[in-house]
């Protein structure tokens, strides 16, 4: 692992040893993919603002999130079918977050059950991605199966009426693998789309699992079948994250889904002030992802308000090139940067980075 210094690293690494389908199926945006560079750009027009002589022996990255206590405030957020990146797929990665003391979270479109995945890592901090189906019977088994399972919150994606369009995939006619299956769903919904000879079946046969009537309504609806937290994952305006606040969501997830769904959303470094603002009167907590590679990434999250980051591709990096151990490197460098950010900019604990810690670039041109 030693030769991967940074995730960048660990995704040129990936990248070589995916199979061309895969690799462009993980890396892929939606359209033009505007938004996916601009997912990294944005970090990149931010500058931090150290403050010298701090005495920093003491620093700290814990936090806690929903109550719970994370060594640091990076977690991982859903990605479907993370077999096809390695065959201990998802177990591998809750392993390397049990391990390292972080948040995994589980999608409903994975490749190991929820079942599988909580055994393996029994004192992993877990969270279940939820699509909401049209039949709300196969929704309502999904959340009680994991609120049985220990999962301690449930992300609800808002953000995908219907899934974005791909380019990538639509050339490669990209189905799910002959090993992969979608495990949290009976084994005739996997035999379909091995079987069917429509290229299309993987997303037409996921694309009916997500419910496109979707409302806010629907929180209350799990409300009433479940005690676990519900994060509204994929907001990227200040008036849905009030909805979905006064709907009863406990946190927001800043997301634009890896700019997967719709190009030319804003980066959502950019959306998440919008929102930081639009909830200050309520108790809440937000969360972003989208384009976070580095230690600095985070601590620029952070100082804008989010109350933890999560990552998404870095985690298929590291467990391309390395399974659990994979994993878990991609979370030590993002740690050892976070580590060092806090220090050199005279922020010792997550508690320090306030917002005057980061300006735009454009604050710094008026010549
Ligand atoms: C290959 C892939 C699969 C994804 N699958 C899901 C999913 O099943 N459910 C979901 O809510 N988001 C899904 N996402 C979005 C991620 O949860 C997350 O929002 C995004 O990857 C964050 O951006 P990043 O990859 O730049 O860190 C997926 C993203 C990728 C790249
Ligand atoms: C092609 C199947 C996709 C299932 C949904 C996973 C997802 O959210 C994604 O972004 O991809």
């Amino acid at each position: 692992m030693d030769r991967y210094i940074s995730v960048k690293d660990l995704e040129d690494g990936a990248l070589e040893l995916l199979p061309k389908a895969v690799r462009d199926y993980y890396k892929s945006g939606a359209t033009e993919e505007y938004t996916l560079a601009e997912n990294r750009r944005a970090f990149q027009r931010l500058r931090i603002r150290p403050k010298c002589m701090i005495g920093v022996l003491n620093y700290n990255l814990s936090t806690t999130v929903l109550g719970e206590t994370v060594t640091m405030p990076v977690g991982i957020s859903p990605t479907a079918m993370q077999r096809m990146a390695h065959p201990d797929g998802e177990v591998a990665n809750v392993k390397a977050a049990e391990a390292a003391g972080v948040i995994y979270t589980l999608s409903t479109m994975a490749s190991s059950s929820i079942e599988e995945v909580a055994k393996a890592a029994p004192n992993a901090i877990k969270w279940f991605q939820l699509y909401v189906s049209c039949d709300r019977q196969i929704t309502k088994e999904l959340v009680l199966r994991a609120e049985k399972a220990g999962y301690k919150a449930l992300a609800l994606t808002v953000d995908t009426p219907t899934l974005g369009i791909r380019r990538a995939d639509i050339r490669n006619k990209f189905t799910l693998p002959p090993h992969s299956r979608l495990a949290n769903f009976d084994n005739l919904l996997t035999a379909k789309i091995h079987d069917s000879v429509d290229h299309r079946a993987l997303y037409n046969h996921t694309s009916d699992l997500i419910d496109k009537t979707l409302t806010w309504d629907v929180v209350k609806w799990l409300k009433s079948i479940t005690k676990l937290p519900i994060v509204a994952k994929g907001i990227l305006r200040g008036d849905d994250a009030v909805k979905a606040v006064e709907a009863g969501c406990a946190g927001i997830l800043v997301s634009n889904h890896g700019a997967r769904q719709l190009d030319g959303v804003p980066a959502t470094i950019e959306a998440l002030p919008e929102i930081i603002d639009a909830v200050k009167e309520y108790d809440i907590e937000v969360f972003m992802d989208g384009g976070v590679t580095t230690g600095t990434d985070v601590y620029k999250a952070l100082a804008l308000g989010a109350k933890m980051v999560f990552v998404g591709r870095p985690a298929l990096w590291g467990l391309a090139v390395g399974a659990q151990e994979g994993v878990q490197h991609m979370l030590s460098i993002l740690r050892n940067e976070l580590e060092c950010t806090l220090q050199i900019a005279g922020t010792p604990t997550i508690t320090d980075i306030t917002k005057d810690m980061v300006r735009h670039e454009s604050a710094f041109c008026r010549l």
